[in-house]
């Protein structure tokens, strides 16, 4: 279980993410949304350790998020996706994965099997410098899976997906939840919570929103007749 307990971010004197606290059970997929500037960047980062809260703490099955051990359980996919050009595909996430200190035999068939799944396998060979942003993504998100993390992060992961992409990484991820794993991303489609969300949580200049089931949500915030996310979600950040 990740435990998110009063996490706040102060950044000149202003709180950009403010006494945020969540559980995500294992095996839930969990959106958090937000209009631009609302923090989840702040928020995602403090969820994978590279950013230490001001106030708070993140534990990962009792984990603190700057411990080594706790690093080693989460994959994260960054919004802004930085690879080495001169390396191919198949030899940067081999070299991910040596961080992560898969063994070979193992990344061989890990890779194989997720660039399959993500229809990356003709490009592989090919030199970084050359692929798309979409294939970039892929790329990214491969080496993020390929250790098999329990949590795994993402920032605004389909951004650069086509609908044939976007549909191959939903299903995975569903299935990869349904293993015992939990996902936590941002996103500004709210469609993809709806559709792929157990659990949602709105954030607007720092704060919690709202946080819950998303069912449960869609019944307890009854909108008139509107009972749908993107309404539920223009309601909470104009109040
Ligand atoms: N290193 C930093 N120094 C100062 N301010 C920062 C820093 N990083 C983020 N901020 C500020 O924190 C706030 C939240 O930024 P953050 O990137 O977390 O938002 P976001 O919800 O991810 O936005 P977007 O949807 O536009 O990606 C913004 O006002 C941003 O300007």
């Amino acid at each position: 279980m990740l435990e998110v307990q009063g996490v706040t971010k102060i950044y000149n004197d202003v709180p950009v993410v403010n006494d945020i606290s969540f559980r995500i059970k294992r095996g839930v997929i969990y959106g958090i949304l937000g209009p631009n500037g609302a923090g989840k960047t702040t928020l995602l980062s403090m969820i994978t350790g590279l950013l230490n809260p001001d106030k708070g703490k993140v534990l990962l099955e009792g984990l603190e998020s700057y411990l080594p051990e706790y690093k080693r359980k989460i994959g994260f996919v960054s919004d802004v996706i930085n690879l080495y050009d001169y390396l191919t595909g198949r030899e940067y996430i081999h070299f991910v994965a040596s961080l992560r200190d898969v063994p070979r035999k193992e990344q061989e068939l890990e890779i194989e099997r997720l660039s399959k799944i993500f229809q990356l396998e003709h490009q592989l060979d090919k030199f970084i410098k050359t692929y798309s942003k979409g294939m970039r993504q892929k790329t990214a998100i491969i080496s993020a899976l390929v250790h098999q993390p329990e949590l795994l992060v993402l920032d605004e992961p389909f951004s650069g997906l086509d609908p044939i992409g976007l549909k191959e990484m939903k299903d995975y991820l569903i299935e990869y939840a349904k293993r015992g794993n939990s996902i936590v991303f941002s996103t500004h489609i709210l469609e993809i919570v709806e559709k792929m969300c157990e659990h949602l949580m709105i954030i607007h200049s720092g704060r919690k929103i709202v946080e819950g089931n998303v069912n449960q949500l869609k019944s307890d915030l009854k909108l008139g007749d509107s009972t749908d996310l993107e309404h539920i979600f223009y309601k909470m950040i104009s109040s």
